[in-house]
């Protein structure tokens, strides 16, 4: 379709019998409590049409899952956030993963799946379990502490950057660029302008970083421009793929932690449980992201004429799928509301579905098991020890602060 007509599909609002809505899924009273507008979303129908952006939205199950396992009409390489590629010119280089399509996204994906890979994961999984009981150590004797600046950023930083083969000072910039970098999914509202002012500076960091110079011979990094060396890839898309490991392996595992604590400081009786039957440990943590998915929303592109949810979307609109609404569909899970670690949480899609489905979820179920093995024989429970403070983000669901007491063991 040419542009013109695009922006006349996008503009020209809904095709027929599609209920429309002026929920806006980005401003800060959306933002501070989504679960309390998800209902309205999913109630409304299948698919819905958000009248403050001109765009397609869906949230039950059903239409988000088949959305995301039809890479072919609901394309990535348009982008995943509100940006049409096609119209638009990205604000970095696109990813060679997320905003790829087959066959290129068949390409790189293979690439970066060897290098991200578990037998790699094990080898590293004595080494990040130390770490864990490290910092558990460490924040114990101080009887309260806050689970989001003293364990869930601290931890992830301690392991991640080493392992892709970054030196030590890499945190500071990791956060505020991957803040960015989420934000960046959703529309330049003030959210988006305040972390994308901050992150100039992280920007240019992360791009030397990635450089091959300056990544260490023994991490992941180095595995990407070993396979350019292999001609698998050129050195150019190796130091994007390398800035693919950085964009989403960080700012994820933080607030995956630090919201599976939060889950757990608001229901001590499922602390209780799994202190009882530790093996429930990797359940938990699936259960965590499905009651609270750290991936809150992005976008697909309809790449042809598709039907979904009874309706036939035009070529070249978009579509934001609401992934935390789906993982508490009621139409798909036994009361949704309930963070229940014994529940059978499989087909969750807090790590997306299909073949864009999270390269480095064996990375974050690791670094979530090894930190519950280190929490769970030393601590009988969490207590909030003040009102957390959410940080407001254009797709992720996270918190600033967590403040917690703790009886140790
Ligand atoms: C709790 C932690 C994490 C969550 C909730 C999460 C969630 C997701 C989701 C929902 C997607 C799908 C995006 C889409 O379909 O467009 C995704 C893709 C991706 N994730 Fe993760 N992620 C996490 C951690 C990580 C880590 C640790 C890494 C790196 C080691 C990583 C790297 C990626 C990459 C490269 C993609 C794109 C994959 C592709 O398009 O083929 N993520 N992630
Ligand atoms: O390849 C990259 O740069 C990149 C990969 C994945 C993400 C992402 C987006 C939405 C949800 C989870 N992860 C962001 C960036």
């Amino acid at each position: 379709m040419a542009t013109a007509d695009l922006s006349t599909a996008q503009a020209s609002g809904p095709v027929d019998g599609v209920p429309t809505l002026d929920i806006d899924p980005f401003d800060e009273a959306f933002l501070s409590d989504p679960y309390g507008w998800h209902d309205q979303l999913r109630d409304a129908g299948p698919v819905v049409w958000l009248n403050r952006y001109g765009i397609y939205a869906a949230a039950r199950y059903a239409e988000v899952s088949a959305a995301l396992n039809d890479w072919q009409n609901f394309v990535s390489g348009r982008g995943v956030g509100l940006s049409d590629f096609a119209r638009e010119t990205p604000w970095r280089p696109p990813s060679l993963l997320l905003e790829a399509d087959p066959p290129l996204h068949s390409r790189t994906r293979r690439i970066m799946a060897g290098i991200v890979s578990l037998p790699r994961l094990k080898a590293l999984a004595p080494l990040w379990r130390e770490k864990a009981v490290e910092l558990v150590e460490e924040l114990l004797p101080r009887g309260r502490f806050d689970a989001i600046t003293d364990l869930a950023e601290i931890f992830p930083l301690r392991i991640f950057p080493d392992a892709v083969g970054l030196g030590p000072d890499a945190g500071e910039h990791l956060l505020a660029y991957a803040a960015a970098t989420f934000n960046a999914f959703g529309p330049r509202n003030a959210i988006f302008e305040d972390s994308n002012a901050r992150a100039q500076e992280a920007i240019a960091w992360v791009n030397e970083a990635c450089r091959r110079e300056n990544l260490r011979e023994e991490g992941w990094g180095m595995d990407v421009y070993r396979a350019a060396d292999a001609g698998q890839c050129t050195a150019d898309e190796a130091h994007r793929l390398v800035r693919s490991l950085l964009s989403a392996g960080v700012d994820t595992t933080v607030n995956g932690i630090g919201n599976m604590i939060h889950a757990f400081a608001l229901h001590p009786d499922q602390w209780t449980l799994l202190r009882e039957a530790p093996a429930l440990h990797r359940k938990a943590f699936e259960e965590a992201l499905r009651w609270d998915s750290t991936v809150q929303t992005f976008f697909r592109t309809t790449g042809a004429p598709v039907e979904l949810g009874g309706t036939v979307l035009p070529e070249g609109v978009k579509i934001l799928l609401f992934l935390a609404a789906a993982n508490r569909d009621p139409r798909r899970w036994e009361e949704p509301e309930r963070f229940d670690i014994n529940r059978q949480t499989s087909g969750h899609v807090g790590f997306g579905f299909g073949i864009h489905q999270c390269l480095g979820q064996m990375v974050a179920r690791l670094e979530a098991e090894v930190m519950l093995e280190a929490l769970m024989p030393r601590i009988a429970r969490f207590r909030l020890a003040g009102a957390p403070v959410r940080r407001l983000n254009n797709t992720l669901h996270a918190l600033g602060s967590l403040p917690v007491e703790i009886e140790a063991v």
